[in-house]
């Protein structure tokens, strides 16, 4: 039960309670803005700054998404999240406030942050056994540098898109190992990647060291990585992923900030052998955040974020260590999140062991690989204060014919 109310009256178990409070950017006719969740509601925060309501220093005047507030760092984010918790919470600003709230359903909801750059990782150990055992059966499953860094690679920003946007069945070159050459043509087998992306606020100008990640990063948005199974296979080695990967990747139109997820901080995973001294943080935590796919409504997994390897402060650090600095908007994901039971994968390759275990979906069809039409929904929850739910709402998207 929650015990600190909102005069929205919203129920106890309503995951977008006054604890949660996810940033968005949305839009009504030809004008954007930004804005917070609260129940079905969202404030528009502009308006709430333009009415002196609200004090951001201007991060939110004129913005169409997220990025100038993301930037502004933890002091600001601190302040503002309090004097929401103020005016959504006690209802002595009801009077202010109530003419400033919108629908979600009556607004269209836009990437929340413009991507700078789009990165990952592949930090579930399930995941990467079940991958290495799928693609190299030959070769040991764990290749020798994982468990010592975050493995990752880099992605294309341009083409991650708000949930809701179609997902066009992506073409390319394919080669089964049987065939004798390469053809052209709409990939066969196109899958999904269930993740958690984190989003960089305040830059950095080289390494952002290990305990610095709270002062960096903003928040968090749930990921569907699409993979192209088959372009991938035969593009990929040995620079990594490329075409397969980079038609689109969407995200939830939802950012939870990091101090929604205090109560979901959980212990992090013991490593062994012991990591280098740049990935060991004083306070080595990952999050419980517990994920569902669902497939055209029938949910296939339930895949579990508390299990990953690699917390989110290690794959920051490991990012930069380099000396390549972050930008704000800079997304990382944390790879694909699989847990050790067939229903825990986040990936439909893992779930049907390359197609060869086809899974029944509730109205009676079955799947191996995703068809036109298909649409997968990601929806995730972590624990809040005071027994509260914490909702990251969905990423959805539905599957299109080749352009
Ligand atoms: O192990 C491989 O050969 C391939 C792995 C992936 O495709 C996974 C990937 O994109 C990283 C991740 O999401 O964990
Ligand atoms: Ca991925
Ligand atoms: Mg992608």
């Amino acid at each position: 039960m929650s015990t600190e109310a909102s005069w929205l009256e919203l129920a106890d178990d309503d995951p977008f309670g006054i604890h949660n409070l996810p940033y968005c950017a949305f839009g009504q006719d030809r004008f954007r803005w930004t804005g917070v969740r609260i129940g079905d509601r969202i404030l528009n925060l502009a308006a709430a700054e333009g009415r002196g309501l609200l004090d951001a220093g201007g991060a939110f005047l004129g913005q169409s998404n997220l990025n100038r507030f993301m930037s502004a760092g933890r002091p600001v984010w601190a302040r503002v999240r309090e004097r929401l918790t103020e005016l959504l919470g006690s209802g002595r600003h009801r009077e202010a406030v109530e003419p400033l709230l919108l629908s979600v359903g009556d607004v269209r909801l836009e990437l929340p942050f413009e991507v700078a750059d789009y990165v990952d990782f592949y930090s579930s150990l399930e995941h990467a056994t079940n991958l290495g055992r799928l693609f190299r059966p030959d070769a040991e499953a764990l290749l020798p540098n994982w468990r010592h860094l975050p493995v990752g690679y880099h992605g294309r920003a341009g083409t991650v898109v708000v949930s809701g946007t179609d997902v066009p069945r992506p073409s390319g070159q394919r080669k089964a190992p049987d065939e004798p050459a390469p053809a052209y043509g709409p990939s066969a087998r196109l899958d999904i990647e269930a993740e958690v992306g984190f989003v960089v606020g305040v830059p950095s100008d080289g390494p952002v060291p290990i305990d610095d990640f709270r002062a960096h990063v903003f928040g968090a948005v749930l990921v569907n990585d699409w993979s192209a199974r088959d372009l991938q296979a035969w593009e990929y080695v040995p620079l990594g992923p490329f075409l397969g990967k980079s038609f689109r990747t969407s995200i939830s139109p939802w950012v939870v900030p990091l101090d929604a997820l205090d109560a979901a901080r959980a212990p992090g995973p013991e490593q062994q052998p012991p990591v280098l001294p740049y990935l060991r943080a004083a306070d080595h935590h990952g999050y419980e955040i517990d994920i569902e796919v669902r497939w055209n409504g029938t949910t296939v997994s339930r895949p579990p974020f508390a299990g990953m390897y690699w917390t989110p402060a290690q794959q920051l650090a490991h990012l930069t260590v380099n000396g390549a600095w972050a930008r704000t908007g800079d997304l990382y994901a944390s790879g694909t999140v699989s847990g050790p039971e067939p229903d825990q994968t986040g990936s439909f390759i893992e779930r049907t062991w390359n197609g060869a275990r086809p899974i029944q979906l509730d109205d009676g069809t079955t799947r191996t690989f995703l068809l036109d039409g298909d649409t997968v929904a990601i929806t995730a929850t972590a624990p809040g204060p005071d027994g509260s739910r914490i909702g990251f709402g969905e990423v959805a998207g539905t599957v299109t014919k080749p352009e």
